[in-house]
């Protein structure tokens, strides 16, 4: 069978690494595809670079769409990112009846609905196992390994750049700023960082599982993301003296009422990116660096976990390759024969919604800076037992610990059980209101990942 040619449009950190491993390992790949895989024409807009890194006999233009309009070209790897110009060459892409691989998450968390209607449309693909956890093969898992169950929950450490940020500040001592500029140089960062240390990245790839884990559309917009950036060192301190880690988590949970929640009734899913405790002793608090790693829980396997590179030039490459062996192979196929984008066929896809972050439900740490005088914990507890919320475990520093000898503050941490958001954010603004509180409450939500 003649061999499959594909347009490469942005050859920078993943394109370069593409190209590279495409050839290293071309013999390998095309035993296992059936067929050559050549990348025969990239684009970028540094052609000067471009030309340097394939050589003389690719093409190389400085205009993307020429890519699209080569007849010969079947496969179109988008590796430009963002959500401009990739999104209209995509649909460009779709519409000139190419089957597309990219590894851009951004791009499909927003605007996956209209390009997977386009593709279906068309009758061709898009894959994007590069767009979620980079190397590791979660996607694979979701959609084709995972069939047989209700998954429940998924709970992953999907953003390279902060899980290295977060290991550098605890290993070495590290400041932020250095750690982050060392992510960068490794080429695990977006273009725009802050998409990483905010937590948007993460919340990309968490609204792509969740649309496969529970066939329901990308929901980027309703997702709750919050980042590392106001994470203080204290906090992961005393999470560690109870037995904790903290880990940005993009977690996703099927939720079908519980007695917690306002409504007994509530169905949805909930779909949220923050920094979260995670008990020390499972295998995910101890994923450090840049790695990655991805829990899944499902009615009939249990729980699984998928670990990995979720970032860097050659591990990206290697699920970008791995979907096109499988375009190569499904090109011919009948398009209803093929695996759907998001796991479910379109007609049998829920339009189940996204909570609102008020009616989650999960157990929290809470660090309260108290006047150190008798009555202060009754007046707490009370408040929290009133709002329904159980204390698991409670932590006292002494004042000398917190401001020094002769100081008058405590630092009181509080471990919850389950509890409503809603609730929580009720007994926050009661606690914040205590005179003997004395600075803003530290919230940090907690998953025990059973
Ligand atoms: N770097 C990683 O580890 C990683 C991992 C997983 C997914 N991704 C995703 O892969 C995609 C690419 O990331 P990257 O790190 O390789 O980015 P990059 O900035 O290194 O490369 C982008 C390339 O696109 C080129 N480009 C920009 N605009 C263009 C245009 N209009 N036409 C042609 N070329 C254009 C740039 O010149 C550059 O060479 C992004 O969607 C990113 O989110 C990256
Ligand atoms: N910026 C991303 C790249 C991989 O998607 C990360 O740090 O994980
Ligand atoms: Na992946």
């Amino acid at each position: 069978m003649k061999a499959i040619q594909v347009g490469l449009l942005g050859i920078g950190t993943v394109g370069s690494g593409t190209f590279a491993v495409l050839q290293r390992n071309q013999e390998e790949i095309r035993r296992r595809a059936g067929r050559g895989i050549e990348i025969t024409m990239v684009a970028d807009l540094d052609t000067a670079r471009a030309k340097a890194l394939v050589g003389e006999h690719v093409q190389v233009v400085g205009d993307a769409r020429a890519v699209i309009a080569n007849p010969d070209i079947e496969v179109v790897i988008e590796l430009i990112g963002g959500y401009g110009i990739a999104r209209t060459l995509v649909l460009e892409a779709i519409a000139a009846g190419k089957h597309v691989v990219t590894a851009n998450k951004a791009l499909l968390a927003v605007h996956g609905t209209e390009i997977f209607q386009a593709a279906a449309d068309k009758g061709v693909m898009v894959a994007f196992e590069a767009a979620v956890a980079g190397g590791i093969p979660i996607i694979k898992a979701l959609r084709e390994g995972l069939t047989a169950n209700r998954i429940q929950w998924i709970a992953g450490i999907i953003n390279g750049t902060t899980n290295f940020i977060l290991s550098e500040m605890r290993d070495k001592g590290l400041d932020f700023d250095a750690a982050l500029k060392d992510a960068q140089r490794l080429g695990y960062a977006e273009a725009d960082p802050t998409f990483d240390i905010e937590g948007v990245d993460a919340a990309h790839k968490a609204t792509l599982m969740s649309a496969i884990a529970f066939g329901i559309p990308v929901q980027f917009d309703k997702a709750h993301v919050e980042g590392i950036t106001q994470l203080a060192a204290t906090d992961i301190k005393y999470a560690e003296q109870l037995g904790y880690r903290i880990k940005l988590l993009g977690f996703t949970k099927r939720r079908e009422g519980n007695e917690l929640t306002s409504s007994p009734a509530v169905r949805g899913v909930e779909l949220r990116v923050h920094p979260t405790l995670v008990p020390a002793k499972r295998l995910i608090a101890n994923v450090e660096g840049a790695m990655n790693a991805v829990v899944v829980n499902g009615d009939a396997v249990g729980t699984t976990l998928y670990y990995g590179k979720g970032a860097g030039a050659e591990p990206t490459a290697s699920a970008v390759i791995a979907d096109l062996v499988d375009v190569a192979r499904l090109a011919t196929s009948d398009p209803q024969h093929r695996v759907p984008h998001l796991a479910f066929q379109p007609g049998a896809m829920r339009d189940v919604s996204v909570l609102p972050m008020d009616e989650i439900v999960t157990s929290y740490y809470l660090r309260l800076t108290v006047a150190d005088e008798a009555g202060v914990l009754a007046r707490v507890a009370t408040i929290l037992a009133d709002a329904g919320i159980s204390v698991d475990a409670l932590l006292q520093r002494e004042a000398d610990e917190v401001g020094g000898e002769g100081s008058t503050q405590t630092d009181l941490i509080i471990l919850t059980h389950e509890a409503r958001e809603g609730a929580m954010n009720g007994a926050l603004t009661q606690l914040q209101a205590l005179p003997t509180v004395l600075a803003p409450i530290v919230r940090i939500r907690k998953e025990e990942l059973n």
